[in-house]
């Protein structure tokens, strides 16, 4: 009724000078600040309306969080398993910061006149409004934004599909210039599904935790906010599976990287450089796609471990090592001023043979936790049990689970083993166990013999060294 008043009573422009003056009216006598966010500004889209939407999503859906509404809308975009909340069209939404309340308000307004522009505008003109009360507004304004565009950046990073990187083209580049191709990552494997040392897994997870929440932390120490795991043994025993659990944990990308597919250390680098934050670069069977002979190679020639020194081996000024890939250019990828022009990262490299590996690659602060991934325990088999039979220990019989337990240990049976015979028969239970019960049973008799049978071989070998031994000593005496 009040703006037809002032419609039929003012022309325009008085209109005008009307509105802005009860505007600064009510400002002076407001103890609120309110600020627009509207969706789009100018032709540009204003990203911090994004970023608050998917915050007051997470707010509103969140059952413990401080924020309360009375009203949300749901939606569920294209091909997309997650529910949005958000608020209703002119809705309002308490939210609280550091101990600060604050209201969100939806404003949504029918655009009037559609102005020219180079792109269609929506027919709704969006906006949020934030009222905060004035006397709180110089503490916590600029860090409630900062918060909320980390915590929508961390919303966005869970919503969307995380990629799996290789570098199988070699060193060629695609049409973007990018030497990383990618396919959406869906390995369903999680911590929860890993079969493992329970004490262990408990560790490797709030080891990654920590890693994840620790950028004050790393700032704090003057230390490369990354991490290195090396995950050893045999094979079958869930390395892959633990690197997939990793990157779903974590909500990172993945880049797998092809050693043999990059032929120079200067190329590697440029991979390295060329890989994003809060992600996990993986070289799979470290022992088989690096040419440890390389270094040797290199020392034979007399400079690499003089090299090593400050200078670093395949540093920048080092014509030689670019030319081909070494161990130390892999060092340098991984520890040296190179590996840290992005952050948040997790390198993970795996081997069957850690024997084999050159000690360099294990000294203490380079790989900085060392997983054997053993052959399958008790515990993990109940793990295994629970995935595949969805039963758990109640619904074996007792007798059953002791005689597995007497044999998972001697079996020796790797968690891909175990998974076979469970696969094969997960329609029937009780055929499951019992043929699981054989198969540990056999590998446990098949260990034991093979044991007595080096033990003999050794007893042999001995006596026979032995004899020699006294033959030679008998040689030397009557020498
Ligand atoms: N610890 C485990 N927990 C659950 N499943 C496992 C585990 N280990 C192996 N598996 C199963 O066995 C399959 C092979 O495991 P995975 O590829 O992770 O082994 P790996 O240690 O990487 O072997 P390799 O050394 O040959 O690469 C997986 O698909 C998974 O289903
Ligand atoms: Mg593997």
């Amino acid at each position: 009724f009040s703006q037809t008043l002032l419609h039929a009573v003012f022309p325009p422009e008085l209109r005008f000078i009307f509105i802005k003056l009860f505007q600064r009216l009510f400002n002076c006598c407001s103890s609120y600040c309110y600020y627009d966010i509207t969706e789009i500004e100018g032709v540009n889209t204003n990203e911090l309306y994004n970023a608050v939407q998917l915050y007051l999503s997470s707010a509103a859906s969140s059952s413990c969080s401080p924020a309360s509404s009375s009203r949300l809308s749901l939606t569920r975009g294209l091909n997309s398993s997650a529910i949005t909340f958000g608020l209703s069209h002119n809705d309002r939404l308490t939210d609280v910061f550091n101990g600060v309340s604050v209201v969100w308000e939806h404003i949504v307004t029918p655009r009037q006149s559609q102005t020219f522009s180079w792109r269609p505008l929506p027919e709704e003109k969006r906006g949020f409004t934030l009222r905060i009360n004035k006397r709180d507004k110089p503490y916590i304004l600029e860090s409630y934004l900062d918060y909320i565009n980390g915590k929508a950046n961390e919303i966005r990073r869970k919503n969307e599909d995380r990629l799996l990187y290789t570098n199988s083209r070699g060193g060629s580049l695609d049409s973007r210039g990018q030497p990383w191709e990618s396919v959406p990552f869906k390995h369903p494997s999680t911590f929860e599904t890993l079969a493992m040392d329970p004490v262990k897994k408990a560790e490797i997870m709030s080891d990654l935790r920590d890693f994840a929440d620790g950028q004050a932390f790393y700032t704090r120490t003057g230390r490369a906010w990354k991490r290195g795991y090396l995950l050893y043994g045999p094979p079958g025993t869930g390395k892959s599976s633990m690197i997939a659990a990793m990157a779903n944990f974590l909500g990172y990308d993945i880049y797998d990287l092809e050693l043999t597919e990059v032929q120079t250390n200067l190329e590697l680098r440029k991979l390295l450089m060329k890989t994003s934050s809060k992600s996990i670069i993986v070289i799979e069977d470290i022992d088989c796609s690096i040419n440890l002979t390389n270094r040797k190679k290199t020392n034979g020639e007399g400079g690499s471990e003089m090299r090593n020194g400050p200078g670093g081996l395949g540093g920048p000024g080092d014509p030689e090592n670019s030319n081909s890939i070494t161990l130390s250019g892999l060092l340098n990828f991984t520890d040296g001023l190179w590996s840290c022009c992005g952050s948040e990262r997790i390198f993970v490299f795996t081997t069957n043979h850690i024997e084999k590996l050159d000690p360099a690659l294990l000294r203490s602060g380079r790989m900085d936790m060392h997983v054997f991934m053993s052959y399958c325990s008790f515990p993990s088999l109940k793990i295994l049990l629970k995935n595949y039979l969805g039963c758990s220990p109640a619904d074996v019989e007792t007798e059953v689970l002791r005689r597995l337990e007497e044999v998972t240990e001697a079996a020796e049976m790797t968690p891909a083993d175990i998974s076979e015979v469970l696969i094969k028969n997960r329609r029937n239970n009780r055929k499951a166990l019992k043929e699981l019960l054989q198969a540990l049973k056999a590998k446990a008799e098949k260990n034991k013999n093979g044991l007595r049978r080096i033990e003999a071989t050794e007893e042999e070998k001995r006596a026979v060294e032995g004899g020699g031994g006294a033959a030679e000593e008998r040689w030397m005496g009557s020498g």
